[in-house]
């Protein structure tokens, strides 16, 4: 599913560049992006792992009345920046940026569980000479966890002004309004930090001067720590990166993520799959016969309809994602895969963008920004678009309904197969990958573990409701256009009855004959079908696909889904949906593709055909935008057209092997 331009980017340069601007400054996960969204509004994404923000981004807020643009930055531990995302923050305080004003006043967000951690970076910022608040974030956590910071002695010691906030409650946000709006007035240049090293001969008791600093001001202005949270927190730890029972727990959490987002999911798509059915069975009722009625039961309905019964699966994946993202677990996870990883040469930051590959392949892309080494990156941004990603869910789904009706543990079982397969081919390609263009081996893992957290329901309904409209969304626009153009390739030219072969039209009078005036439409249906354009074309590519098992209609459905792999679904639906078996009053689409008949007179979709196709869509590289990401990610056409070139390969030599082998073993 491609991503949309986030709104937050959309402000003109002019108006910016003429407003005070302040930038939100602070280390990973101190919750600087969640502040954003308080302050402005806004619903960019927050996780709770290190480097979730790799881009800045910014919005106007008004403060007292008057406008000001605020920056959200990716987190950094240092101002020495020491990954690609780090390099981003950096530049927009320098005013390096295009096309983004340098900020006039910094809000360091600091984490109030983890302040010592969290200070180096507020000496270095206070050395920038820009006017300074601190906002200490999490309160509410920190409550929680017994921990108690005595905030005018902090205050006193950092020499700026320091306001406690809940970016989760939203308590102290006015307070820290008022504050911005008082800092922009004043501009009060920070006291010097207390820490400074004067020595100039080497490059590190800087950083040991600071690190004292910081451990000073900590047990100065902590008055309590809970012993008992850091219990919890370490017993917890302990099991989850067990090298033996950590990798059990992962597998128990993905295994239990899949039956979720499976299981659950069934119930309401075979209510919105039955919805469809009948607004399409009531249309042919009120609507005449004709182009119309058929542009709007078969193009619309049936074409929308077959991409948005999946849309209870899509919400499901993105809620349960965002749950486990804001636990806390999936550092944990990284630091257990990490050995496993680096067996097959992918570095353990690749982890966390490996797993939001399966939302969506673009935001991973640019989440490998967080990966330091340059080839360590690219190793990983080659394989990320094999990962599954929401947009194949729809054609997994409606491949494994059709293989394996009533029997929904099954389902889920093959549905999993395919994570587990895409998976398999990631780890497999960056291995091949590491032994011939990109040699070398990737650097060993150093995470921050963040506080495990109790997930927000109100963000994760959040995160669902804006991936659930931006699925409907592309439902109505590309998806339509696409079915739209596909009803019109498949209704023209339109060969009257009267000019159908001898042959056909023999049958059709004997079907009359017996009574069986739907199985004659039907039968009429499908050769005005096949002599369309769409029956041309997809005869025309059809012995490229022919190896795979795919008949002419499958050949024109790969084929519409170059651009956007789930267009296949609404595709099928349309083709399959016209050449009408008149099996059924009012078919569901799903029925109506079982029921569709091959050029042997067998179902179109035996299992050798849909094992083959589920194959080739695992594996193929099927999504532009992607394309044009891994373009702006590597700064070269190569590595784009390499993806396209190995994955299209890949594709089609496993759904071969698959199609060759499922019909030697069914004797199909
Ligand atoms: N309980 C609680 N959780 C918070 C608060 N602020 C942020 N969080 C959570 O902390 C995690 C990190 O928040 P983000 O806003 O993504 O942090 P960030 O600083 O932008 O992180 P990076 O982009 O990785 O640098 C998320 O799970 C948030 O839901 C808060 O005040 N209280
Ligand atoms: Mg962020």
């Amino acid at each position: 599913m491609s991503t949309k331009p986030d709104p937050a980017l959309t402000l003109p340069v002019v108006d910016q560049a003429a407003l005070p601007c302040v930038a939100l400054l602070g280390n990973p996960n101190a919750g600087k992006t969640s502040l954003f969204n308080r302050l402005t509004g806004l619903r960019a994404h927050t996780a709770n792992f290190p480097g979730t923000t790799v881009e800045h981004r910014r919005a106007r807020i008004e403060l007292g009345g008057a406008p000001a643009t605020l920056i959200d930055l990716p987190g950094v531990y240092s101002l020495e920046p020491s990954s690609p995302d780090e390099a981003v923050a950096v530049a927009v305080l320098r005013g390096e940026e295009a096309r983004v004003p340098r900020p006039d006043a910094l809000v360091v967000v600091v984490d109030s569980t983890n302040l010592e951690r969290n200070l180096p970076l507020v000496s270095q910022a206070l050395e920038l000479g820009l006017p300074t608040i601190v906002a200490l974030n999490l309160t509410d956590l920190a409550d929680r966890l017994g921990v108690r910071i005595d905030l005018r002695k902090l205050s006193q010691e950092l020499g700026c002004t320091l306001v406690a906030v809940s970016a989760r409650t939203g308590s102290g946000i006015p307070e820290l309004q008022s504050a911005i709006t008082a800092l922009l007035a004043e501009r009060p240049v920070p006291v010097s930090a207390p820490h400074s090293c004067a020595c100039t001969t080497c490059g590190g008791c800087g950083y040991t001067a600071r690190f004292h600093w910081a451990e000073g001001v900590t047990r100065a202005s902590v008055v309590e720590t809970s012993p008992r949270a850091a219990a919890m927190t370490d017993a917890l730890d302990t099991l989850f990166t067990h090298p033996v029972i950590g990798l059990g727990a992962f597998a128990l959490v993905m295994t239990g993520f899949f039956v979720l987002v499976f299981w659950v999911a069934q119930f309401p798509m075979a209510w919105m799959d039955a919805a469809f059915a009948w607004a399409g069975g009531w249309t042919q009722q009120v609507m005449p016969p004709g182009v119309m009625q058929s542009f709007v039961a078969d193009g619309v309905i049936g074409g929308v309809g077959g991409m948005l019964i999946f849309l209870p699966q899509i919400c499901l994946l993105f809620f349960a994602l965002a749950l486990l993202e804001d636990s806390g677990y999936l550092s944990r996870a990284s630091l257990v895969m990490d050995k496993l990883m680096r067996r097959v040469g992918l570095p353990g930051k690749a982890f966390v963008p490996m797993l939001s590959a399966h939302a969506c392949a673009i935001p991973a892309i640019m989440a490998s920004r967080v990966i330091e080494d340059r080839r360590d990156r690219l190793v990983t941004i080659m394989v990320l678009p094999l990962l599954t990603c929401s947009a194949r869910v729809p054609v997994y789904a409606l491949m494994v309904g059709l293989l394996f009706p009533g029997s929904p543990l099954t389902q889920a079982a093959v549905f999993a197969g395919c994570y587990a397969l895409g998976a398999a081919a990631a780890f497999g390609m960056a291995w091949v990958f590491r032994k011939t263009i990109l040699k070398g081996q990737p650097r060993p893992l150093v995470i921050e573990l963040p506080n495990y957290r109790r997930p927000s329901l109100r963000d994760a309904l959040l995160v669902t409701m804006d991936r659930a409209w931006a699925f409907i969304r592309n439902a109505g626009t590309t998806i339509l256009l696409i079915c739209l153009v596909m009803w019109a390739l498949a209704t023209f030219p339109r060969t009257p009855e009267s000019e159908l072969p001898s042959e056909v039209q023999a049958q059709v009078a004997q079907l009359r004959q017996q009574g069986d005036d739907p199985a004659a439409q039907a039968l009429i249906g499908q050769a005005q079908l096949e002599r369309s354009f769409a029956g041309a074309i997809g005869r025309f590519v059809q012995p490229v696909f022919d190896p795979l098992g795919f008949d002419w209609r499958m050949s024109i459905g790969v084929v519409s889904s170059f651009a956007a792999r789930e267009a296949i679904v609404s595709s099928l639906s349309v083709l399959y949906g016209m050449g009408d078996d008149g099996a059924d009053d009012q078919p569901s689409l799903l029925a109506k593709m079982r029921a569709a008949r091959g050029p042997g007179g067998g179902p179109a979709f035996n299992v050798p055909t849909c094992l083959s196709l589920l194959v080739f869509y695992v594996l193929a590289m099927q999504c532009l935008p992607t394309q044009a990401v891994t373009w702006r990610e590597t700064g070269t056409w190569t590595w784009p057209a390499l993806q396209l070139a190995y994955m299209s390969v890949l594709a089609y030599v496993a759904a071969w092997g698959t199609h060759a082998a499922a019909s030697a073993l069914l004797g199909a």
